[in-house]
């Protein structure tokens, strides 16, 4: 298995903060200051002159975390105004709450309050729910986040200085939406220039709306690695996630004080370097696999050949491109690398995949609902490693999902998702009211788990997951221009190749969907879908130097 960061759910998170304070060696006030100094500490990094910040604290922890922040700034020469709520926060908070008290009021966290004539602020620090929000905001929190969401609406050209604390309030940090809110992307979501969360980014970091609402994400270490590691047998469901960090965010993806050096190791990266190495020491073209990509009919489009050309790019040994006999001249063109193969019907299928050098197989792209359908059981009796996507995605939902296996890697986007996994899409489509609201992560494990096979669940955040529950986040919200005809495809046959050169099915998806973004991220944009596979080199390259 790939080794990469590892994210956790909520859940998770209380687990190993109760696990440590259960230890001894660590209070819930002492986790506390640590979270509300390395806030102030990035404040004061990013803002190093002293300024008017206001602080909003909410009714639980997130709130005590912004009192701390309160305390420091002021201490550092910050003239600080913070507004709270009358509660009985738990003693952390209550004790933070009490210190602030001394050195400043608490004003009321209205919206009223907040938009008092004459006190603006230049930084705007948001602790008012993080991990804990259960519910929809309600009345005067909810009218100022709308109030405050308003402010960096999706066409706003600067965002204002809103410092979220662990999360934007209002976010579900275990599916990336805002509970009460819609899952599409409107003006009324608080978008921070900044949030700093806690030892470990959690799904709603990089799901959904996560990523662009948080701005730039920091990951402060507040102490908790060791607990981490023990109890990661034991939290949750017991799987561990990894996340893929586009490599041009690094530098902005924050290595704060991290004690053991832990790297947001990129775990398509590392397998992508490993092909490169593995590449220069293998001898023969059948030690690196033999693609088969079926194609369509005449004036199916080049899809097919997107993906072939894909498959050759990463390095799989041979590649052979498979229309029906009537269309090989249409598919004749280069490269002239791909090996050509008329396959007409199921029974030429069979014949064919007798040849147990054919390592992986490609159905979907261009292909043809019809023929697909007739070609998808040869497929899948054949037990050979395969993506199915595109067409094939359509004409599965036809036959059923009943013969997919472990070797099979499907690669929906969300319509054909949802024509496969109708139920699925329909809970991911209803509006999140409580937390943690159903996420793009558990509908593609769902869908994994209920398939037998892996799914790659595409989008800007693309989920990858595996029948027995591990999964994969890959984030590629810095590429937009990714979202271009056919290119698809072309991840389509990357992940055919990788699987021809005998990755197993989820390392195939991940590092291909590194690869895709690596590509992408490469030419930059006015890229057309033919440049990926052209870019792959160029990637491999880039990885061994
Ligand atoms: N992880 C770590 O290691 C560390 C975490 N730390 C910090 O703790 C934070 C988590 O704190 P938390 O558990 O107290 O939850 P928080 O986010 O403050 O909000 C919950 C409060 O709001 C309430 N509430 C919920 N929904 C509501 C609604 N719609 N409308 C109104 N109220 C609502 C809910 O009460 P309820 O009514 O549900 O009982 C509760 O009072 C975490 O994000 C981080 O900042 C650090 O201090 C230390 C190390
Ligand atoms: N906004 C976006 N940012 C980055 N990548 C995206 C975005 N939207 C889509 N993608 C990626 O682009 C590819 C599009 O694939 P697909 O929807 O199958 O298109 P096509 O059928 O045209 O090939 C997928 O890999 C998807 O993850
Ligand atoms: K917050």
């Amino acid at each position: 298995m790939l080794t990469g960061t590892e994210i956790l759910t909520t859940a998770q998170m209380r687990a190993i903060e109760s696990a440590a304070m259960a230890s001894g060696e660590v209070t819930g006030l002492q986790l506390m200051e640590r979270a509300g100094t390395a806030v102030a500490g990035q404040i004061r990094l990013r803002w190093p002159k002293p300024g008017r910040v206001t602080v909003l604290c909410g009714p639980g922890n997130n709130g005590g975390d912004g009192y701390v922040i309160a305390r420091l700034l002021h201490h550092a020469g910050w003239q600080v105004r913070v507004l709270g709520m009358d509660n009985s926060p738990g003693a952390d908070a209550a004790e933070v709450k009490r210190q602030w008290a001394k050195i400043g009021p608490i004003l009321p966290l209205t919206e009223a309050e907040l938009r008092r004539r004459g006190e603006s602020s230049d930084v705007y620090v948001d602790a008012i729910f993080g991990t804990g929000l259960t519910r929809a905001p309600q009345e005067d929190i909810a009218s100022i986040l709308l109030h405050m969401g308003g402010w960096g609406g999706d066409w706003a050209y600067y965002r204002p200085r809103i410092v979220s604390v662990d999360c934007p309030s209002g976010l579900c940090l275990d599916s990336g939406f805002f509970l009460g809110q819609s899952r599409v992307a409107g003006d009324l979501e608080l978008r921070a220039v900044m949030t700093v969360a806690f030892d470990s980014p959690k799904p709603g970091h990089l799901l959904g709306l996560g990523p662009d609402c948080c701005g730039r994400l920091v990951i402060a270490d507040i102490g908790l690695a060791h607990w981490r590691v023990t109890q990661r047998r034991e939290i949750a469901d017991g799987k561990a996630l990894e996340v893929q960090r586009p490599a041009a965010l690094t530098a902005d993806w924050p290595i704060f004080d991290i004690p053991d050096n832990r790297r947001f190791a990129l775990a398509g990266k590392k397998q992508a370097e490993w092909l490169t190495k593995r590449h220069a020491t293998s001898d023969h073209k059948f030690g690196h696999g033999h693609a088969l990509v079926l194609a369509g009919g005449i004036a199916r489009g080049g899809a097919a050949r997107l993906a072939a050309r894909a498959a050759l790019r990463v390095g799989a040994g041979l590649v052979t491109l498979a229309p029906p006999r009537s269309a090989m001249i249409d598919h004749g063109g280069p490269p002239d690398a791909l090996m050509r193969r008329g396959i007409d019907d199921a029974a030429t299928l069979d014949d064919l995949l007798t040849d147990g050098r054919i390592t992986a197989l490609c159905i979907g792209p261009g292909c043809g609902i019809d023929r697909a359908t007739a070609l998808l059981p040869s497929l899948l009796k054949s037990k050979r490693p395969a993506v199915l996507d595109a067409d094939a995605l359509s004409a599965l939902a036809e036959i059923g999902l009943t013969d997919l296996h472990q070797g099979c890697v499907l690669t929906p986007h969300l319509g054909e998702f949802a024509r496969l996994f109708p139920d699925l899409t329909e809970r991911l489509g209803e509006k999140p009211r409580t937390g943690p609201a159903y996420s793009k992560l558990d509908a593609a494990r769902e869908a994994a788990a209920r398939s037998g096979a892996v799914v790659l669940l595409k989008g800007p955040d693309t989920v990858i997951a595996a029948p027995d529950g591990r999964a994969i986040i890959h984030s590629a919200f810095d590429v937009p221009w990714l979202a271009t005809a056919g290119s698809g495809d072309v991840l389509a046959g990357l992940i055919t190749g990788l699987l021809a050169r005998g990755l197993p099915p989820l390392d195939a998806a991940a590092t291909g969907a590194w690869l895709h973004a690596a590509a992408a991220r490469r030419f930059g944009p006015g890229l057309i879908a033919d440049d990926l596979p052209e870019q792959i080199p160029a990637v491999f390259r880039d990885l061994r130097a």
